[in-house]
């Protein structure tokens, strides 16, 4: 049988508005009961466009699913004192549930020192060490968007993933390192053998080759190509780099880290790029708002 139909496509878009629809049930359920409904803060320093888009489709996703929504924008010149300022406003702010603050920030700002600043409990990255802690040490924890919703994705296409070989390319804090964790937790949703590999790994494709699901988070355009990925491998592509392209309307076109055309004919299942991983990080997110509302994690 070809493998080379649409049929191995995972489609994170549809499954990203299964979620949101459950979510929307719920907050539906808290509005009848007179509670509260979530509401996320978002801040946005300067005008990097795939930033624009991201923190735009976040927004629109609070009102889809009912949740209240504030977007802060600054621009780029704001100092760092003045943002952790920002910040501790909506650390004490009541009616903020939780908050996110888009990255990347400008150089003069130090990304560490910002998410450290947020309380974890209104954290809904899963950005903050304590999260990332709880989260290693096997404890409830507001888990970062992009490696839960890969693990989610996962599970609701019903891939299995217990005892896998998992390869993680890219070692970012904000989804390598933690993805390479979560599937290798012992749950129902990973279990996995994980090999995380990174720019210094040596026979990295000889190491691709020995995984049944490849993850693939370094942000370097199509550098998965077909003779790095095992024939019936899992492809998940995480990338979504703009590249320049004077024929588009747009200017660009978006680039997974997986060269699709030749992998997609050999993997069982793979998420495009758009359409895959991206809507799920947006979806979890909004998970992780209701939880923080919810006081779930942190009871308030
Ligand atoms: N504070 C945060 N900053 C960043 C995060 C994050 O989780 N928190 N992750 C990425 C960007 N990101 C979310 O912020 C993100 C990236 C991509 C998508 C997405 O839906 N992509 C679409 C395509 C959209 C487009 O046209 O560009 C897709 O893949 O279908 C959502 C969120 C870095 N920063
Ligand atoms: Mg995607």
């Amino acid at each position: 049988m070809s493998l080379t139909t649409t049929s191995n496509l995972i489609d994170g878009k549809q499954t990203a508005e299964d979620i949101k629809a459950e979510i929307a049930a719920e907050v539906a359920a808290l509005k009848a009961a007179g509670k509260k409904v979530p509401h996320l803060a978002a801040i946005l320093v300067g005008h990097d466009g795939g930033s624009e888009t991201y923190v735009r489709n976040k927004v629109l996703a609070c009102e889809r699913v009912g949740f209240a929504s504030t977007l802060l924008r600054y621009e780029d010149d704001i100092t760092e004192a003045e943002l952790l300022a920002k910040v501790d406003e909506l650390n004490h702010d009541p009616e903020i549930d939780g908050f996110i603050v888009q990255l990347p920030l400008p150089k003069h700002i130090d990304p560490e020192k910002v998410i450290e600043a947020i309380r974890p409990e209104k954290d809904v990255d899963g950005f903050h060490p304590m999260n990332i802690g709880r989260m290693v040490a096997g404890l409830p924890a507001l888990l970062p968007a992009t490696p839960s919703g890969i693990v989610e994705l996962l599970a609701r296409q019903g891939i299995k993933t217990s005892g896998k070989h998992c390869v993680v390319i890219g070692r970012s804090n904000i989804v390598g390192t933690p993805v390479s964790i979560l599937l290798a937790k012992n749950l129902d949703t990973a279990n996995c053998t994980v090999t995380l590999c990174h720019s210094r790994t040596q026979n990295l494709a000889e190491i691709c080759r020995t995984a049944d699901i490849v993850v693939a988070a370094i942000g370097r355009p199509e550098f998965v190509t077909g003779d790095m990925v095992r024939p019936g491998a899992v492809v998940i592509d995480v990338g979504t780099t703009r590249v320049a392209d004077a024929t588009k309307k747009s200017g660009y076109v978006l680039k997974g880290d997986v060269n699709f055309a030749e992998v997609a004919p050999l993997a069982s299942a793979i998420t495009p790029v758009p359409g895959g991983v991206g809507p799920m990080t947006i979806a979890m997110l909004l998970l992780n708002t209701l939880r923080a509302a919810k006081g779930e994690i942190y009871p308030r």
